[in-house]
């Protein structure tokens, strides 16, 4: 009983991407959802290949929409990088919003893009008829019958970007697949860094794999930044601190010789490097924060807040 009322009152945050074959809609789309409550930040990509759209707010869910650099075109739909490319976005996103014209047959472009975003099961993707504005209700009833027989979608909704129509309902069928979590930007700011936290928590896992016994929470993990290797776009710098309580652990995870550092730097950027999509370097370095377990000044640096 008490389970249910206090699952129903969680906040839902993440992301979301539209794609779809070239002037099917997206931007209009994207635009007219975030609509007068534009908290446009910064045009600034987020990372290397993100950059955010805008952000629907609601009382109890935040949506953000991002960008699919690629995605979208035509060159790369066609070109060897598809596959990487539409996998590294999918790991990225929590709800991929399928886009198809009520007011066009279904073509090569879409089939292509459905069968590649259906080949990967772990993010659920609403299928969206846009522009329905520019259709009967005839056409309309047809195109979602023929999107349907494309792949098994999580949904399909109608909308019009230009009337606004059902795009209430849209932003219902995205928000529902987000997870439970606190937002991700306030007023308009990013107040974490949700990706550095994640590679935060992919060092992490990397070092305790096989200590786990040893050093059950005394490692905390921060990434103090994240940038483009300057002249390169395939590049990225990480710098991370990794924390422990004391000395005698940090012999643990450095191992003999420095081999157990090593061994675990390596794995960890393997793993950055496929959530992300390019390559990285990783600066990983230990540092001793006596106690830091029980210092509220240690605790907030190390982003546990209270
Ligand atoms: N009538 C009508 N026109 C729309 C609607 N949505 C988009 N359009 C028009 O369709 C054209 C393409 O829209 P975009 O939003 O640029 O499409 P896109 O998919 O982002 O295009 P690319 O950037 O080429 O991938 C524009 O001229 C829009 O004004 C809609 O709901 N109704």
């Amino acid at each position: 009983m008490g389970d249910v009322s206090s699952s129903a009152a969680e906040f839902r945050a993440g992301f979301a991407c539209f794609v779809g074959r070239p002037n099917v809609g997206k931007s209009t789309l994207m635009n007219a959802l975030v609509g007068a409550k534009v908290a446009i930040t910064s045009s600034k990509p987020q990372t290397t290949r993100r950059a955010i759209r805008g952000i629907v707010n609601r009382p109890d869910s935040q949506l953000v929409i991002v960008d699919t650099p690629g995605l979208h075109r035509p060159r790369t739909l066609l070109g060897e990088r598809l596959d990487s490319l539409v996998l590294s976005t999918l790991t990225e996103v929590d709800v991929i919003g399928f886009c198809v014209p009520a007011n066009e047959p279904i073509g090569k472009g879409d089939r292509f893009i459905a069968e590649k975003l259906a080949a990967v099961k772990k993010t659920p993707v609403v299928a969206v008829v846009t522009k329905c504005d520019l259709a009967t209700h005839e056409q309309i009833a047809a195109q979602l019958l023929a999107v349907s027989r494309l792949a098994d979608f999580a949904a399909i909704i109608p909308v019009s970007a230009e009337s606004g129509d059902r795009l209430d309902v849209l932003g219902d069928q995205l928000i529902e697949r987000l997870p439970e979590s606190p937002p991700l930007y306030v007023g308009g700011e990013l107040t974490d860094e949700p990706e550095q936290v994640l590679v935060g928590e992919l060092i992490r896992e990397a070092a305790l794999e096989g200590v786990r016994d040893e050093l059950p929470h005394s490692i905390a993990v921060v990434v103090e930044e994240m940038t483009p290797r300057e002249g390169r776009d395939d590049l990225l710098d990480v710098y991370a601190h990794m924390f422990v309580e004391r000395p005698s652990q940090k012999a643990i995870v450095i191992g003999p010789k420095g081999a157990r550092l090593k061994d675990v730097g390596s794995r960890a950027r393997k793993q950055i490097e496929a959530l992300l999509g390019t390559h990285v370097y990783l600066d990983l370095r230990i540092k001793v924060a006596k106690d830091w377990q029980r210092d509220p000044k240690q605790l907030r640096r190390l982003g546990f807040y209270d």
